[in-house]
């Protein structure tokens, strides 16, 4: 009943218990809890407020609002929700702030420039056909996707920012620990809706707890021993990182270890610019954020493609312009030459975005939909609602790939399509992931027809930090003749 919470009450949101708000009502299943995620955007027109108890919760799906929010430097400090996932990832890119977060990005930004990633473009098309050559041994049976993808997109990041080949590496270790993230994922949303774990001291006397110290040892252990095996190469064959003015010969990988982004870090460490910590947190940062989000931008696409025959047609008449008749893999080059799929894999992203949400704290007062949001509100972004908005997508549940051609986009407001963020915060990975799934799409297309398992309508999404289906996604993946 004080000043802040007056202002709260203006906004739309469903009716709410005294001191409890809308706590009770969220613990539901991870499926249910979507659902009702998914029915307050529908009740309400781009913005409504929750209380999770005493805290107030502004959530918002309206591309004005995220504009105000995400483009400034002002609230580009992430919620408290993120805390749940410090233990794991520390202060690494994705939840530190202020001068460390500058610090860091100033340092990480180059790693993903123009140069770097052409060098990466190869490693990734060497992985691609190992991807190819294991859905030939599946070739004409429904699989689930999702565990042969992340394979293919853990391997990339690894390989690429990292240096590590994991095919060279123990496939338990490897294994485990994405298990262990998905096992994390879990107890992250066990936390946020369950309002007593969401305080340390009661979680931590929690048999749950013990299991997150398990998954965390696995992960961390996983994550040192990247960091290590790449020490000592460097230790042991010195160092040359790639400057962005390079030109593209003076550091060509063609040694059997290619990284950039690990070097970076490791040179920064050896001028005492970040701590032996830091560069973990940052490793464990990449290497979830850099394979789980691809992992689920490609499983959806895949999906999605196989329910629309018409769309994988077009994909190849387009690879068939662009390589002929030519069996060579595809270059960096080819890839701005792929049009209309990338407009495909833009019409995934905006369908099933695998970063569904985002979360900012509000720590200065601002207006949004013309209400006055007090400092001090957390602000959700429900980058899943504003994707599936009617008035800014017609048919918004359809698979329509051309409605992000030039024409088609004009007027449309730059935040009503968000699948990497945007301002500031915007994700830092964004060039690497598009070229990534270019090359996986383009080259399984060139190998197999994808036929049609699980549909588009069949997905139950599920409550975790990256958008996940309650059960496989299944496709068949049909060896061309
Ligand atoms: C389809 C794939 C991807 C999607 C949809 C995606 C989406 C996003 C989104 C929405 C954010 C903003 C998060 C927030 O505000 O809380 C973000 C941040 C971030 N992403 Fe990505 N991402 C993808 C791939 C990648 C890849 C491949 C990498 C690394 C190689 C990466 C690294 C990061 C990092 C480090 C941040 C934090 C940036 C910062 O706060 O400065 N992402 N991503």
């Amino acid at each position: 009943y004080n000043e802040r919470a007056r202002l709260i009450r203006k906004l739309p949101g469903p009716e709410d218990s005294f001191i409890l708000g809308n706590g009770p009502a969220v613990m539901l299943s991870s499926v249910e809890v979507m659902k009702l995620a998914r029915k307050l955007a529908q009740e309400n027109s781009g913005i409504y407020r929750l209380w999770m108890y005493p805290v107030a919760a502004v959530n918002i799906y309206n591309p004005e609002d995220i504009e105000t929010i995400v483009s400034s430097m002002k609230y580009n400090e992430k919620s408290q929700i993120y805390r749940l996932l410090k233990p794991w990832l520390g202060d690494g890119l994705l939840l530190s702030k202020g001068q460390k977060w500058q610090q860091r990005r100033k340092i990480l930004t180059p790693t993903f420039h123009f140069n770097i990633l052409k060098q990466f473009c190869e490693v990734i098309s060497e992985n691609t056909q190992r991807f190819v050559e294991n859905l030939k041994e599946v070739s004409g049976r429904p699989i689930d996707v999702v565990p042969v993808i992340s394979e293919f997109t853990l391997n990339s990041i690894c390989e690429t920012a990292m240096g590590t080949n994991l095919t060279e590496y123990d496939k338990t270790a490897a294994s485990a620990y994405k298990e262990a993230i998905h096992n994390l994922g879990y107890i992250f949303y066990q936390r946020f809706i369950k309002i007593y774990y969401f305080f340390d001291f009661i979680f931590n006397l929690s048999p749950l707890s013990k299991k997150q110290d398990g998954y965390l040892k696995t992960v961390h252990s996983f994550t040192k021993k990247v960091i290590d095996e790449r020490s000592a190469y460097i230790e042991k064959h010195g160092i040359k990182i790639p400057d962005e003015n390079d030109d593209d010969d003076t550091y060509v990988y063609k040694s059997k270890k290619k990284t950039a982004m690990l070097d970076v870090l490791l040179s920064a460490r050896k001028e005492g610019h970040i701590s032996d910590t830091g560069v973990q947190e940052e490793v464990d940062t990449f290497m979830f954020e850099g394979h789980d989000t691809t992992a689920g931008g490609l499983t959806y696409c895949f999906m999605l493609l196989a329910n629309h025959k018409e769309a994988q047609d077009k994909i190849l008449e387009e690879l068939k312009e662009i390589l002929g008749d030519d069996k060579r893999p595809i270059t960096m080059e080819d890839l701005p030459k792929m049009k209309y799929l990338e407009r495909c894999i833009k019409e995934s992203l905006r369908l099933f975005p695998p970063v569904h949400f985002i979360s900012r704290s509000l720590n200065e007062t601002v207006t949004l939909s013309n209400y006055k949001i007090p400092a001090g509100t957390f602000c959700h972004i429900h980058i899943y609602d504003l994707h599936r908005r009617a008035d800014l997508f017609k048919n918004p549940t359809s698979f329509d790939p051309d409605r992000f051609l030039p024409e088609n986009s004009v007027g449309r407001h730059p935040y009503a399509y968000i699948p990497f963020s945007a301002g500031p915060r915007n994700c830092i990975g964004q060039k690497f992931a598009m070229m990534e799934m270019k090359i996986a799409v383009a080259e399984v297309l060139r190998e197999f027809e994808l036929q049609p398992v699980t549909r588009p309508s069949d997905i139950r999404m599920i409550a975790d930090a990256v958008f996940r289906n309650e059960g496989p996604v299944e496709v068949t993946f049909v060896k061309r003749q």
